[in-house]
């Protein structure tokens, strides 16, 4: 093996010289530790009553909006047996001073137990019909609702963002954003011709595109797609791999935590020309590095919150950094207000905790906990690349100190992020504006975190630190989760809708079926296209098109219901009038579309 393309390794972290990740750790590392121990000598640990804040978050799940149209699934339908109809309804037909009115005879449709009420539902109750048949099935009123409405736990909160009706049919603003930011991501396509060398195929993935800021001889990073499941990865590339770390990547695939991004896989590959080693992550779009987004002075394009504190010194991470400049940068910080709130902090070293109590107790150890390795979308935080210091090195320290080593560098971690700066080698400078900015539990978490005294720190060890915040973050997550179900609600029935919608579409004013021209103008879909006029043409007594919203969302809820509320079409030449139920224009519905689906072979 050619050992010239083997960077030099920084001792402790096995790290390639060239990543942001060494740089850190060196400039970390490089804290005199007099001074640390002096300053550690000099704070002591208080127990202070816990401020506890209130946090709303308002990140969110993703939700799939891109479901392939499934005609059979269940949630085309509500779910409950009312959308069942018969088969052999009896169409009774009666012409009345030259108007013709159809009527069911079949005495499921002709039960309007539980029927709302409905503009659009007219024609005699069944009990002036006399029918007395079997037990009517009982719409439930779910069936036929526009919308089930905001949960009135819910209350009018930061989501209900537009007014009225609006608001019950709209996304909120703030989770639209949000998801279309992340779907925008996806589905953006990259130039791939900007990048030639990239092999088309490396094993089962394809579409590479590199996703890392600052490319290096050691490492690259691609987003990539699955050719099976067309599901998106992110592929970290290690050129010059340690042989057979095989066992310990097992256990990094054993992790499957919130705060921790899944490694999948891992292979050796020759498809970039060399012997490489990928390790397969799961992708999250719209990520940004917690350095891009707090610390590097808004470097981070997509994760800026500008509100970032600007550190001259930044961009040089050689440059000398007097004490009096450290001191004055974070006085200015402070005094301009672009500290982070501490509740923000909290909610970042819960998660961080949390990804490493998971690692430590499986066993392992992150050994790359730096900013430019923790990333975000939204507020979860996530341990990325987990698994490459193992890859990339034989590490032959022992787990346990590797696992002190993670919390020191978690202790600096929470020391950057609440002074808004890496440059935090002044520890007494420091943890004077933690002390003045921040809560005793906080300052003494991070005391704790950098401790070096030779007791053995355990990540539960934090956890009488962090308190009752842990209570907030539970609380903030289920409103979220609160909010969200609601959303999914919501978006089941547009989905119901949108299916509706197609399967009209799909038969209504169709030229020819199985060289038959008039299909669609004649028996089941005769009705459904005066169902379709009565839908979309309706016009006024003035002639001008009527337009409701919401007559039009509740007919189609109706509809797909297939509900016994009756509905007066009316022939174009106006000389006809049907009058029929929604559960026999859902059973015309059901009919045709089965004709069209077998006609198409795609059953
Ligand atoms: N699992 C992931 N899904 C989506 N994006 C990710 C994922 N992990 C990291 N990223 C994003 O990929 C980008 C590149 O990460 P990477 O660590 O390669 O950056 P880098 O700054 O070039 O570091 P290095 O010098 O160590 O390569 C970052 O912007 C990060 O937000």
């Amino acid at each position: 093996m050619d050992h010239s393309i083997f960077l030099q390794y920084s001792p402790p972290n096995g790290l390639p010289q060239e990543s942001k990740l060494a740089t850190y750790m060196n400039r970390s590392t490089s804290t005199p530790t007099r001074s640390l121990n002096q300053a550690l000598g000099k704070l002591s640990l208080e127990s202070s009553p816990t401020a506890i804040k209130k946090v709303l978050i308002g990140e969110f799940m993703p939700v799939n909006y891109f479901t392939p149209f499934l005609p059979e699934s269940p949630e085309s339908s509500p779910p409950s047996t009312l959308a069942n109809v018969q088969s052999n309804t009896q169409v009774h037909q009666e012409n009345v001073g030259g108007t013709t009115y159809f009527y069911s005879t079949n005495s499921d449709s002709l039960n309007t137990t539980g029927a709302l009420n409905s503009s659009a539902s007219i024609g005699p109750s069944e009990s002036c019909l006399g029918v007395v048949g079997p037990a009517p099935v009982v719409p439930s009123p779910y069936a036929a609702q526009m919308y089930a409405g905001t949960p009135t736990h819910m209350g009018p909160g930061p989501m209900a963002a537009k007014p009225g009706l609006a608001a019950t049919f709209y996304m909120p603003e703030t989770i639209r954003s949000e998801v279309y930011q992340r779907n925008e991501e996806v589905f953006l396509q990259t130039d791939l011709r900007q990048f030639p060398d990239l092999p088309e195929n490396v094993e089962m993935y394809t579409e590479l595109t590199p996703i890392e800021c600052t490319p290096h001889a050691m490492a690259t990073s691609y987003r990539a797609t699955h050719r099976a499941t067309g599901a998106h990865v992110a592929l970290r590339r290690l050129h010059a791999p340690a042989p057979a770390p095989a066992k310990r990547l097992d256990l990094w695939k054993n992790i499957d935590h919130p705060n921790v991004v899944k490694l999948h896989d891992a292979f050796t590959t020759k498809a970039f020309g060399d012997h490489s080693l990928v390790l397969v992550y799961d992708y999250h779009p719209a990520c940004v590095t917690v350095m891009n987004k707090y610390l590097s002075g808004g470097g981070g394009s997509a994760g800026g919150d500008g509100n970032t504190f600007h550190d001259p010194f930044s961009s040089d991470p050689d440059a000398p950094r007097p004490y009096t400049h450290q001191k004055n940068a974070m006085l200015r910080a402070v005094a301009c207000g672009a500290l982070l709130p501490e509740a923000v902090l909290w909610s970042l070293l819960v998660q961080l905790t949390a990804a490493l109590r998971a690692i430590h107790t499986a066993g392992l150890a992150c050994r790359t906990l730096d900013p430019t390795k923790v990333v975000m979308n939204g507020c979860r935080v996530r341990v990325a690349w987990c698994g490459v210091a193992d890859a990339l090195h034989n590490n032959t320290n022992d787990v346990g100190q590797a696992q002190q080593e993670d919390l020191t560098a978690l202790g600096r971690l929470a020391l950057a992020l609440a002074c808004r700066t890496v440059h935090c080698d002044n520890l007494p400078a420091s943890m004077d504006l933690v002390a003045r900015t921040y809560s005793a539990d906080l300052k003494n978490l991070i005391l704790y975190l950098l401790s070096t005294s030779p007791a053995r720190r355990s990540v539960t060890d934090l956890m009488p630190m962090i308190g009752a915040r842990f209570y907030t973050q539970v609380e903030a997550l289920e409103r979220r989760a609160d909010a969200f179900e609601d959303q999914l609600a919501r978006e089941i029935d547009n989905g119901r809708l949108l299916r509706i919608l197609i399967k009209l579409g799909v038969v209504n004013e169709r030229p020819e079926l199985n060289m038959d021209a008039s299909w669609s103008e004649t028996g089941d879909r005769y009705m459904l296209k005066l169902f379709r006029d009565y839908l979309f043409h309706s016009v006024g007594a003035d002639g001008r098109p009527w337009l409701d919203y919401a007559h039009l969302s509740h007919c189609l809820n109706q509809l797909d219901g297939g509900t016994n509320n009756r509905v007066e079409l009316m022939s174009r030449d106006e000389q006809s009038m049907l009058v029929v139920s929604y559960a026999e224009l859902k059973h015309c519905l059901e009919q045709s579309f089965e004709e069209v689906t077998q006609a198409s072979g795609s059953h």
